[in-house]
């Protein structure tokens, strides 16, 4: 049997079995989704973290391409109780360290008491212990991740639904999930996907209905470029946000963002709606939140566990974002309606010009 260890932060070590080779390091994460495990491992949001599964059996229905959520894994490894044959070929394919036969319900234990850790990976014929503690002393924290964007965002900018007749959508690719731009060209968007550094005049020059902030990973403060567009546009054109995009249009507009303890990762995560008092039950994969909005937003729902703000409108500017991921994928399409809404407030906006002809 292939030796695999993890090295927590404090030095305790847990042996498991390993089924993808390879050393690792990373803030270990757990989510709770007990389908999705395609999405949840394709998703950029989990550059730099190791991923638990507290669901016991991942894999069980195959893997899947067209599930994807981007062109590769993004969690530095991942932990599980059981991993079919399956996916530990896929993780090994992938180059990504994968341990089974793991107590994850006293890892998730862990982390709920201790909050998000570092950790340390080791996995293969003659690894040792301190191959992992060795991992996890080199390990960085989350918002040491500096260059995080340059990891996950495409290099050039891209268009899709170029002969689409609905609005034009200029979208920060922060990490951005491919079910976000599917999402907007099935409700006929053109969608100008663009690097996370992508400049003023780059934007100018699409003059897009919407600027668009993915999700991504990391602290969202490592965003600055995403955050001086917000802070360039918002005045004259409408912005939306997923996930970490909402933390960057909070800090563009004079609020402040906060590391939680573990954070939410999960497809069951309760959102109360505070307008229409519906509660949505949603997809999460965040360890960042909005601390204080500022005055330039509104909280419009929020988390029905910890009351966190899971969404917020614009109180002068025509600004909507969701913390969670409306785009589902994995997970409960109860808040697709958000790309619909986005859509319509850039409808309401161009009409709202006068015409300059
Ligand atoms: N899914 C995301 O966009 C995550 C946002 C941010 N990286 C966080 O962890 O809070």
């Amino acid at each position: 049997m292939t030796a695999a260890y993890v090295a927590l932060e404090g030095g305790h070590v847990i042996e498991g079995r390993g089924r993808a080779s390879g050393t690792a390091r990373g803030e270990l994460v757990f989510t709770t989704a007990y389908s999705g495990y395609e999405e949840s491992l394709t998703d950029p949001s989990y550059e730099e973290q190791v991923l638990t599964f507290s669901y016991p059996l991942i894999g069980n229905y195959g893997v899947r391409e067209e599930r994807f959520e981007s062109d590769r894994v993004h969690p530095r490894a991942v932990l599980a109780r059981e991993l079919t044959e399956d996916v530990a070929e896929w993780l090994e394919s992938e180059g990504v360290p994968a341990l089974d036969h793991i107590d994850t319900r006293e890892v998730v234990t862990d982390i709920r008491d201790g909050g998000a850790m570092k950790c340390g990976i080791a996995v293969g014929e003659d690894v040792t212990p301190e191959d992992a503690l060795e991992e996890l002393e080199a390990c960085k924290g989350m918002s040491e991740h500096t260059e995080i964007g340059e990891q996950v965002s495409v290099d050039d900018a891209t268009v899709h639904g170029e002969d689409n007749d609905g609005e034009t959508v200029a979208l920060v690719d922060c990490g951005a999930k491919g079910s976000i731009v599917s999402s907007l060209l099935e409700r006929d968007a053109t969608v100008h996907v663009l690097p996370h550094d992508a400049t003023v005049a780059e934007v100018e020059a699409i003059d897009p209905d919407v600027l668009f902030i993915s999700n991504g990973p990391g602290d969202p403060a490592n965003f600055e470029q995403a955050i001086a567009l917000v802070e360039a546009f918002v005045e004259d054109t409408p912005v939306a946000g997923i996930c970490l995009g909402q933390q960057v249009v909070a800090r563009a507009l004079g609020g402040s963002t906060e590391k939680m303890d573990f954070g939410h990762r999960g497809v069951n995560q309760p959102v109360l709606d505070l307008e229409s008092k519906q509660v949505l039950m949603t997809t999460q994969n965040h360890g960042y939140t909005v601390a204080e909005p500022g005055e330039h937003l509104e909280v419009s729902q929020i988390n029905v566990n910890d009351d966190t703000p899971e969404g917020l409108d614009g109180v002068e500017y025509d600004i909507l974002t969701r913390q969670y991921h409306p785009e589902a994928n994995p997970g409960p399409q109860d808040s697709l309606g958000f790309f619909d809404d986005v859509l319509a407030m850039g409808e309401q906006s161009a009409r709202a010009v006068p015409a300059d002809d």
